[in-house]
Formats: C-alpha cells, structure tokens, sequence
C-alpha cells in the first residue's frame, strides 16, 4: 500500500474500496454464509461472503444496531455462529474447541473493545505485555523487536503518546479513558499479531486525538503488517483505511424484501 491510498479519503461510489472481497494478498479472514441470530431474536447478520487481506485496513461502517460488533464477535471468536464459516488465517474458528479457540486467539488476534477489560491487579506495562504471556510467538515477536518486553511494551505505549515515567508508574484505574484506550491498544498490538479488530475504540475521543490515534494505530498495523478491522458509526474516520465495508451492503438480514434479488 502506497502513501496516497492510506492517506486518501474515500471517494462517493468509489466501488472499488467498497466491496465485500479484499484486493489480492493472503487472505486473514474469510467470511462464509455466515448467519447469527441473538436468542430469541431475528438475525442480525446474514453474510454471504466477506474476505480481508492479510495487508487490509478495513473500517466497517452501519448505522447503531446493524450488528457491527456482532460481528467483531464472532471474527474474535467470542460468538458462534447459527451456520456459516468464520476462517482466520485459514483456519476455521467452527473446527476448534473452546480451548484452542482461546489459544488462537491469544496467538493470532489482537483485540480492541469499547470496554477495555484493563486488569486493576497488574501494573500499566503488565498489562501490556499481557498477551506475551499466553503466547510464545508474541512473546518471541516482541522480544525480537525491542530486547525485552518491557522495553516493547514502553515503545508501543510512547508511539501512542505514553511516556511520562509518573504516569506509567500509576495503577490503571487512575488513567482517564482515553490512557485507558492506549493501554488496550498497546496490549493488542504487542507481539505483531496478524489480526487486529477494534470496536469503536475512539468514541471517547475529540476528533483531533481521533485522529492522531488512528493514526499511530495504523502505522503500528503497518508494522507488523497486521490486518486491521475496525468499526464505527463514524463515517468520518472511514478516510484512515484502505478499503470501507459499509455492513448494510453486505448484510442480507439487513435488507428490506423489496430490495432482495435486486
Ligand atoms: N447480548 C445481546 N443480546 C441480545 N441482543 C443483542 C445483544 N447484543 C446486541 N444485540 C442486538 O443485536 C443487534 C446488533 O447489535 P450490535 O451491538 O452488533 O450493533 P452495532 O452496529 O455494533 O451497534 P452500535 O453502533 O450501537 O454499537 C441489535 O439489535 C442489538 O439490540
């Protein structure tokens, strides 16, 4: 990916950036006759066929309740679904047991929600490193890219803007949300992992600080050549990445009646 596409916005009816298939390049997910309802619930989603390139930056916009964390769940492996296929990096998440679903995670994702799931027992860097514990391949990865994982873990939380030692020193419950956020995003990224999803992670966030952490977010993707997959309702932040999903367009359960076959 060249600097113009990463920094260029999205144009109207560029289809080209618009569609459910990945430009070429190895394929990080692959989506197939997905469907998933929540109990007792219409489906929410209903995807024929979606495909993410191993070198993607994918924003997936809709509007509130189309079900754009849904998915993000059942990318991460932390919903099944009703029927259909969800491949990460070939492998089938439907063929693994809760356990090695577990294992793959920790190995192959990196995962960025609304709520950061930040542990108040462990310290700022602790909690960054984190995943470098549960995998050898992200602890290799790091250690390879800085010596030590504390000193990786300082790297990636300086890039995202945390340097003061103060600060670092401070239990997490103590840093605003925003802190918070960088902390996450530090902790998914630690150790290259090949896929990235984040769920609306800069909501708290001015448009300026938005910005610039998308941004670094980005350029970290960049790095570790990492697949990035991110949802908002924020059309805005959709001139960050390469390719837009909009989930409406892709999602069946989504269309009205008249539309279908259309
Ligand atoms: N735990 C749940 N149990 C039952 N229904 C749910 C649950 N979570 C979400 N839903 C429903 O599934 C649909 C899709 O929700 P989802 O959170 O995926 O949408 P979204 O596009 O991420 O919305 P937002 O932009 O507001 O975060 C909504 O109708 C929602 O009410």
């Amino acid at each position: 990916m060249n600097e113009a596409e990463f920094s260029g916005p999205l144009q109207r009816g560029d289809m080209s950036r618009r569609l459910a298939h990945s430009p070429a390049g190895e394929t990080a997910i692959a989506v197939q006759d997905l469907t998933f309802a929540w109990p007792g619930g219409a489906p929410v989603l209903d995807i024929p066929e979606l495909h993410i390139a191993r070198n993607e930056k994918v924003f997936v916009e809709g509007p509130s309740g189309s079900g754009k964390s849904t998915l993000l769940g059942l990318i991460g492996g932390v919903l099944t679904p009703a029927r259909g296929k969800v491949m990460l990096l070939g492998q089938n998440l439907g063929a693994l047991s809760a356990a090695g679903r577990d294992r793959f995670r920790a190995e192959h994702l990196g995962i960025v929600f609304q709520m950061f799931n930040l542990l108040p027992y462990l310290s700022l860097i602790d909690n960054v490193i984190l995943p470098c514990r549960f995998s050898l391949r992200r602890r290799e990865a790091a250690l390879a890219a800085t010596g030590t994982l504390t000193g990786e873990a300082r790297r990636l939380l300086a890039h995202l803007g945390l340097k003061d030692e103060a600060l670092l020193r401070r239990p997490v419950t103590q840093l605003s949300v925003g802190q918070q956020q960088r902390v996450a995003a530090a902790r998914a990224l630690i150790g290259g992992p090949e896929i990235l999803i984040a769920d609306e992670p800069t909501s708290a966030l001015d448009a300026r600080a938005q910005g610039r952490f998308l941004e670094l977010l980005i350029e970290e993707c960049e790095r570790a050549q990492s697949a990035l997959v991110f949802v908002s309702h924020d059309t805005a932040l959709s001139r960050f990445f390469t390719r837009t999903i909009a989930l409406p367009e892709v999602n069946r359960a989504a269309q009205a009646p008249e539309e279908e076959g259309a």
